[in-house]
């Protein structure tokens, strides 16, 4: 059976690759099956930087072919931010509602024709021997006013999805999956993934 590791410490992502993966014959890895590794230090500038740094380590580290994703939050009228510093945006111990506050603050004056956003996720595959292949997904939003529904996680009840009329926290995981930048990422990476997994790893 072919195995995959999906070198996240987010259990969010995490069960939202679980469910993506779903019906496929493949032995799923996370990190905590390996709690040793060491603590990568998300040092790029770009989504694609980091998510190479967590693919390659994890994959070096364990010798399975391994998945990381880098994502984040680009509000228009921030410039892009948060962006490669959405997990710490309010500080580093990586509070999902601080950021959440700290968002609503920033915005507190920005009309909802202002308040465009969107969830970009940078998927990278990487084997041991160092070959490292990347997909993107973007999903498109607004910053809502007040937050809004219990599901996901990060700055979900915040992303309001105007052909719902609904935040991201608002809809369940499998929802999320077929619209998300991360299910369009996982989905744009299975051939990929596929082809990666069939050499001798
Ligand atoms: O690095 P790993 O271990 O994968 O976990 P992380 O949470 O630190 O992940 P990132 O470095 O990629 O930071 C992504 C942050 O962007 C936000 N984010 C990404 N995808 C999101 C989603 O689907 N819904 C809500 N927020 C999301 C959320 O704040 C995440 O913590
Ligand atoms: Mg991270």
């Amino acid at each position: 059976m072919r195995e995959i590791l999906l070198a996240t410490k987010n259990i969010g992502k995490l069960n939202e690759f679980v469910s993506l993966i779903g019906d496929y014959t493949w032995k799923v890895f996370s990190l905590r099956d390996f709690p040793h590794l060491p603590q990568v230090e998300e040092t790029g500038t770009t989504f694609q930087d980091n998510a190479r740094l967590k693919a390659l380590a994890a994959a070096q580290e364990t010798g399975l072919l391994a998945l990381a994703d880098d994502s984040g939050l680009e509000v228009d009228s921030l410039g892009g931010l948060p962006g490669v510093y959405s997990a710490r945006f309010a500080g580093e111990e990586r509070n999902d509602q601080k950021n959440n506050e700290k968002l609503l603050v920033m915005l507190k004056n920005v009309p909802a024709s202002s308040r465009r956003a969107r969830f970009r996720c940078t998927i990278a595959v990487a084997r041991p021997d160092g070959q490292v292949a990347f997909c993107e997904g973007v999903c498109e939003g607004l910053i809502a006013m007040e937050p809004a529904g219990t599901n996901g996680f990060g700055y979900d009840p915040l992303f309001f999805l105007p052909e719902y009329g609904k935040t991201m926290a608002q809809l369940d995981m499998e929802e999320k999956n077929l619209i998300s930048h991360r299910g369009k990422a996982f989905k744009a990476s299975l051939p990929l993934l596929h082809k990666m997994l069939s050499g001798p790893v």
